[in-house]
């Protein structure tokens, strides 16, 4: 390639160099980290330590940098949501899929949070994560259990996803990078 081709491909890359923001939200042990590092390295841990307050953590996929905000979801830290979801080009809240117990309480949390006149309009990506495991619901079972149906004032997708088996997370990259635009 001559200099003046590599010159125009720098100048494109500046050019469509987006930057996105988004937060990542869920009860604790949804697995909000692990997907994270998963999207980041492609590692996978058993061993995680509980996100105390949040992390921010910056990634680059092609042109699009993302800052992610990673938040915790211990009861404690639930207040501190919709502020770090204000500004964000979209939602991406996570559920542990194969947790039955705890849904009501995922499900009650995202419709309290979407409910703030501040997070209209944000697209939403809920993550129902975990299907590795046998227990798991069904993609059906998962958006009836979580009430995305009646979710009807902004963009909602929904992928189930294993960030222990990387299951899906190449489609949850490319809903990603597509919403990076929207807002920019
Ligand atoms: N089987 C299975 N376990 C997973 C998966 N993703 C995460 N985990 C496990 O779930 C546990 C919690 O993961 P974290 O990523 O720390 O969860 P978190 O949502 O960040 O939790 P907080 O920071 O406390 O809000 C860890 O033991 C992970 O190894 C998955 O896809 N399958
Ligand atoms: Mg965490």
């Amino acid at each position: 390639m001559g200099w003046w081709d590599s010159l125009l491909n720098w100048l494109r890359s500046l050019f469509f160099k987006q930057e996105m923001e988004l937060s990542l939200i869920g009860l604790q042990n949804a697995g909000k980290t692990s997907l994270v590092n998963v999207i980041a390295t492609g590692g996978y841990c058993e061993d995680m330590i509980p996100t105390v307050g949040f992390n921010m953590r910056k990634l680059t996929k092609g042109n699009v940098t993302i800052k992610l905000w990673d938040l915790g979801g211990q009861p404690r830290f639930r207040s501190m949501w919709e502020r770090y979801c204000r500004a964000v080009s979209a939602i991406v809240y996570v559920v542990d899929a194969a947790d039955h117990d705890n849904l009501p309480t995922s499900r009650s949390e995202l419709h309290d949070l979407l409910s703030k006149p501040s997070l209209s309009g944000i697209p939403l990506l809920v993550l129902g994560n975990k299907i590795d495991k046998p227990e798991t619901l069904s993609k059906q079972g998962f958006t009836d259990e979580m009430g995305l149906r009646s979710i009807v004032d902004r963009e909602v997708c929904c992928f189930m996803i294993s960030c222990k088996n990387s299951t899906n997370i190449d489609s949850v990259i490319q809903w990603l990078v597509k919403h990076s635009k929207s807002t920019n």
